[in-house]
């Protein structure tokens, strides 16, 4: 087989792009046979290229045709990951079916999602039917999880005079104190990195009787250093005290998923329930998450290259074989 390269095309918006392609990245895969080259998502796809696989995070249907148009063309070129798997993660209720139908044996512990419910409009929000399986506080999503700023505007509600502000549809899922830690799992194919980051404080019985309606928040996860520096909460909390969950545990999660969404480029959000320590509570999950914000995330994603080139039949230039690819950190 002769050698060559494998040209990875990427489609990603602006603050994407800047976060995840980094000469860091470009350089590290380039020394293994990878390039990396942008996609110009104002021309069109299949008058570029050639790609052997193209990496993409944009919305919408025009860019669905585009991917379609350019795999009726180009049938042995992979996308990743295919739209309509991506898709099931844009509503906040389809994202989370699949975690409560997968099963996982473990004798130690469990997971599962929080209770939650889906309002359409604003009568079913205040119609007591709906409510008699929650318990305040509750979290209100938009049940549109697409990637807008909109999408990531959440309120945590106290009692049902906070009802008042939400603008359906939304989800409400129950606020599960989790003592103010999430865990964020990163899946590239078959590789799972679990990492801890800061999250909302608990609420405890009697903060909550005297809480007035609801408080707004957007990407807590997401808060720069600045902004945490600032709040008495987050300089008073210490991450570094907070206990991992069982790895094995949230690997066999992370492949379950991944197999069962069809996707490889993913993260999920779960929280450890405080009432019980043993059991895990999946909260959110988002595709094509910051990658680099994962420990060593280069070589990951250019093994991750490597491995689809070797699916692919491709013998790479400077990626022959186990001796270069096959190593994860
Ligand atoms: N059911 C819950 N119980 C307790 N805390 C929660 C719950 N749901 C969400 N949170 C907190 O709110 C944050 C935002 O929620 P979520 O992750 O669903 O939003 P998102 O905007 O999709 O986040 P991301 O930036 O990860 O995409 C979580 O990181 C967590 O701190
Ligand atoms: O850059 P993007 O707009 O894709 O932002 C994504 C963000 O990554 P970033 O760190 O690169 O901002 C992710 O952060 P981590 O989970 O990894 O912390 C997560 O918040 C996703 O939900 C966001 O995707 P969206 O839901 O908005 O599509
Ligand atoms: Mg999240
Ligand atoms: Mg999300």
């Amino acid at each position: 087989m002769a050698e060559s390269r494998f040209r990875v095309g990427y489609a990603l918006l602006t603050k994407k792009r800047e976060s995840f392609i980094q000469d860091s990245l470009v350089a590290l895969a380039a020394s293994r046979g990878v390039d990396l080259v942008r996609i110009d998502a104002g021309r069109p796809l299949v008058d570029q290229g050639p790609f052997d696989c193209v990496l993409h995070k944009l919305y919408g249907e025009e860019w669905r045709r585009q991917l379609e148009e350019f795999t009726a063309r180009n049938p042995n070129a992979v996308i990743v990951d295919a739209p309509g798997a991506i898709e099931r993660l844009h509503n906040r209720i389809s994202m989370l079916q699949v975690v409560s139908e997968l099963r996982i044996e473990s004798e130690s512990e469990s997971f599962g999602i929080p209770n939650q419910i889906v309002i359409y409009n604003k009568e079913t929000l205040f119609d007591m039917h709906a409510w008699a399986s929650l318990k305040f506080p509750v979290i209100a999503k938009p049940l549109v999880a697409d990637g807008s700023a909109k999408s990531h505007k959440m309120a945590l509600v106290f009692n049902h005079d906070g009802l008042n502000k939400l603008k359906p549809p939304i989800v409400l899922q129950e606020f599960v104190n989790h003592g103010g830690v999430i865990f964020k799992v990163y899946v590239v194919g078959e590789y799972v990195k679990c990492v801890k980051r800061k999250s909302l404080p608990d609420v405890s019985e009697e903060k909550l009787g005297s809480l007035q309606g609801c408080l707004s928040f957007s990407q807590v996860s997401n808060l720069t250093t600045h902004e945490k520096n600032d709040d008495k909460y987050y300089r008073s909390m210490h991450l570094e005290d907070a206990e991992m969950p069982p790895q094995s545990f949230m690997t066999e999660i992370a492949k379950g998923l991944g197999r069962a969404m069809n996707l490889n480029l993913f993260n999920f959000d779960v929280i450890r329930d405080a009432r019980n320590v043993h059991r895990y509570l999946v909260i959110d999950i988002n595709y094509f998450p910051g990658y680099a914000k994962m420990p060593n995330y280069e070589p990951v994603l250019t093994d991750f290259f490597c491995d689809l080139a070797q699916k692919l039949g491709k013998d790479l230039a400077k990626c022959s074989g186990e001796k270069d690819c096959s190593k994860k950190s």
